[in-house]
């Protein structure tokens, strides 16, 4: 563990015999991950990234204490990613994994605590915690928004959706629609692009990318909602951090969104995790 720099932002790096990672201070928002015997990095990062003040387009961004847009002049995706971090504390687990804990500088909301735990090793897990210190019941959403590095986002699938209601947000998550079989971004529904929020999900996913010839499983404690967003070639072409690059990431956000809300009365603690592990395929013949 060490401080360093990546991808010209300044970050903590984590490089060891199971695997590299880089944590930047901007947000607290692991920006990449890779273990060891992975043939590629997991999570995408843009290359015409902006610099921070801004969100950093890429790794898993953390959306907190609100998920979408603020109201009035408040920030999409809440406080939490544009602020700086400090590390907490930081170990090294008998299995080789590197846990670290992080928290902001400055706690963003009066009477909230929120603190990120990663362990990164072959398997990554990552949590946000969320604290109600004050004396009145609060509400929050969020999302560990994670940009997962793909071969082209058009022959991906995903499993663990199916029979899940979604909202799409190209609806203003207006009328609940239903999922059938795995989700492709050629859906005939609203093909070439996707923003949704399933519900109710049971926190299984299965990212199966043909071109990286890998799996992604992706489990999640604490949610009972997913993102699935890519904005598609004119969507992202659109977005002058994306371009191009919409055809190499899907976003999976393991959330608390839209009506997923988490009530959390004084004195209590609430846990987003997700837990990832890459499987990659095995050649054949
Ligand atoms: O550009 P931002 O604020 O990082 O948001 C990126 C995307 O984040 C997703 O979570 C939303 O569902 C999308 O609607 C949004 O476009």
């Amino acid at each position: 563990m060490r401080e360093g720099v990546h991808a010209g932002t300044a970050c903590w790096i984590v490089d060891t015999a199971h695997a590299q990672a880089a944590i930047a201070r901007h947000g607290g928002q692991l920006l990449a991950w890779r273990p060891a015997d992975a043939a590629h990095d997991v999570l995408w990062l843009s290359p015409l990234a902006k610099r921070p003040p801004a969100p950093l387009r890429g790794g898993v961004p953390l959306c907190w204490p609100w998920f979408g847009s603020g109201e009035g002049d408040l920030p999409a995706h809440g406080l939490a990613r544009t602020r700086a971090w400090a590390l907490d504390d930081w170990r090294l687990d008998d299995d080789g994994s590197v846990a670290l804990t992080l928290r902001p500088e400055t706690q963003p909301v009066p009477g909230l605590e929120v603190i990120e735990h990663l362990r990164i090793g072959g398997v990554l897990e990552q949590t946000l915690e969320t604290r109600n210190t004050g004396d009145v019941p609060l509400a929050l959403t969020q999302a560990l928004h994670s940009y997962f590095h793909v071969g082209d986002v058009a022959q991906v699938e995903v499993d663990g959706l199916d029979g899940h209601d979604y909202l799409d947000k190209y609806e203003g998550y207006a009328a609940a629609r239903h999922q059938r079989g795995a989700w492709r971004l050629d859906d005939p529904r609203d093909p070439g692009r996707s923003d949704r929020v399933y519900l109710g999900t049971g926190g299984r996913y299965l990212l199966r990318d043909p071109v990286l010839a890998r799996s992604l499983a992706i489990t999640s404690v604490g949610s009972h909602s997913l993102v699935v967003w890519n904005p598609g070639a004119t969507g992202g072409r659109a977005m002058d951090d994306v371009g191009d690059g919409w055809r190499h990431y899907l976003c999976l956000e393991v959330a608390n969104a839209v009506t997923d809300r988490v009530q959390l009365a004084p004195g209590t603690t609430h846990r987003l995790s997700q837990r990832v592990e890459v499987q990659e395929s095995h050649a054949t013949g």
